[in-house]
């Protein structure tokens, strides 16, 4: 950690503070940022959670706003040193229309920008996701890839459209003047899949679990990996680079960096046993019982219902032509871009992550434990 006597005089503000990622962002900034004096916390729905962290060293100020309203956006940045852009509309099940998750992420990201431009903000880390690259429609694989992989990143659907839009958009104003006449300096980070605490699509699983009792059923091949990174690690990340953003500007400055740590290369649900696992579940083989085929008609009936239910109810079940692509599609990386340029290592290592995530599976709520 570094030294607690440095002088507190620095201004940050994370938006998206409030959802699974922003909120290990926020607790990371206060437990491993020094020089922090002022926390702003934005968010179109502010948590409880905020007030328990107001009594700390730092002023931590909590702004309910949406960062699609250009004016709300350059209030919160005004006289920020450093922006962690972590806001963003996550829906690959049909939730929100694609204009909605255009306006929230790509209108979003641009208000953001513009606002550092106007006030003077000079630093800007940018959310942005693995879906950015990739699986790509055509359901190539990227197996251990790094930053430079050739890839054919084509996308359809509105979340990585949408991701990839921002995320260039925050590029490109790498180095634009902000007001002050100093230049903008901005950085991507990709995670691949977060897990942790707080993730909202393993508590999902673990009640369907408990639902079926105790059981989950295989529908993705074993044989296909796909990337994963605790959210500990991906918010140490976005602490580590916001302040290495300054002092190595030339380099960071236009970069896009994965995500990365220790945790273990396996299927989406092989992984999510880790967990559920040891909380008394277990996943049971049905590859003969549930063919690929069956799969891609049961994913293609429910966007069918989904557009059909429509007009009535929202209809939005975890599998859908575009989940099952992404899930059954080998997506993994293996880089170490961010060692190389900032001197990341993961704060948190696989043990930890995973103990963490168990402790708190078994602590929620309905709990078999
Ligand atoms: N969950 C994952 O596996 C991954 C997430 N990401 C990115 O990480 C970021 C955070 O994602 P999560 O924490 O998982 O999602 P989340 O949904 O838990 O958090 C997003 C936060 O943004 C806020 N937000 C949404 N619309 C807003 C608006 N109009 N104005 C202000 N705030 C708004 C939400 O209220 C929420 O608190 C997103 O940008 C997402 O694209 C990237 C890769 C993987
Ligand atoms: C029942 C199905 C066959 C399996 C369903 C699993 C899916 C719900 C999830 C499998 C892969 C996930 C996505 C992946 O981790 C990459 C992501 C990155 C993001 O930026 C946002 C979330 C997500 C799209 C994530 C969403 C859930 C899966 C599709």
């Amino acid at each position: 950690m570094a030294e607690s006597t440095e002088v507190r005089n620095l201004v940050y503000l994370v938006t998206g503070g409030c959802g699974f990622l922003g909120e290990h962002v926020v607790r990371m900034l206060l437990q491993r940022e020094p020089r922090l004096s002022e926390l702003r916390v934005f968010d179109l729905h502010l948590g409880p959670w905020l007030e328990e962290l107001k009594t700390g060293p730092v002023q931590v100020t909590a702004i309910q706003g949406d960062v699609t309203q250009a004016h709300e956006v350059a209030a919160a940045v005004a006289g920020a040193h450093v922006v962690i852009h972590a806001a963003g509309l996550v829906d690959v099940f049909g939730r929100a229309s694609p204009e909605t998750i255009h306006k929230v992420n790509v209108q979003g990201t641009k208000n953001v920008i513009e606002a550092c431009v106007q006030t003077g903000t000079r630093f800007l880390v940018y959310t942005s996701s693995m879906e950015v690259v990739g699986p790509n429609i055509k359901g190539h694989p990227f197996y251990r890839g790094n930053e430079d992989t050739p890839y054919e990143a084509v996308h359809k659907h509105p979340y990585p459209c949408s991701k990839a839009q921002a995320e260039r958009l925050v590029l490109e104003a790498n180095g634009r003047e902000v007001r002050g006449g100093l230049p903008l300096v901005t950085c991507a980070l990709r995670p691949t899949g977060i897990y942790g605490e707080g993730h909202q699509i393993m508590r999902d699983f673990y009640h369907q679990g408990l639902r079926l009792g105790g059981r989950l059923f295989r529908a993705i091949p074993a044989s296909v990996e796909h990337g994963r990174v605790y959210v500990g690690n991906v918010a140490w990340m976005h602490v580590l680079v916001a302040r290495e953003l300054e002092q190595r500007a030339a380099l960071v400055g236009g970069q896009v960096y994965f995500c990365y740590d220790k945790s273990p290369y396996k299927s989406y649900e092989d992984f999510n046993m880790e967990f559920l696992g040891p909380c008394g579940l277990r996943l049971v083989e049905t590859r003969l019982l549930a063919p690929y085929w069956l799969l891609m008609l049961l994913a293609a009936l429910n966007a069918l219902l989904q557009w059909l239910l429509r007009p009535l109810l929202l209809y939005a079940p975890l599998l859908n032509p575009y989940t099952l692509a992404v899930a059954n599609t080998t997506f993994t990386v293996s880089t170490d871009k961010a060692q190389r340029h900032f001197g990341y290592e993961p704060l948190f290592s696989w043990e930890d992550s995973r103990t963490r995530t168990i402790r708190w599976v078994q602590a929620m709520e309905g709990s078999a434990q």
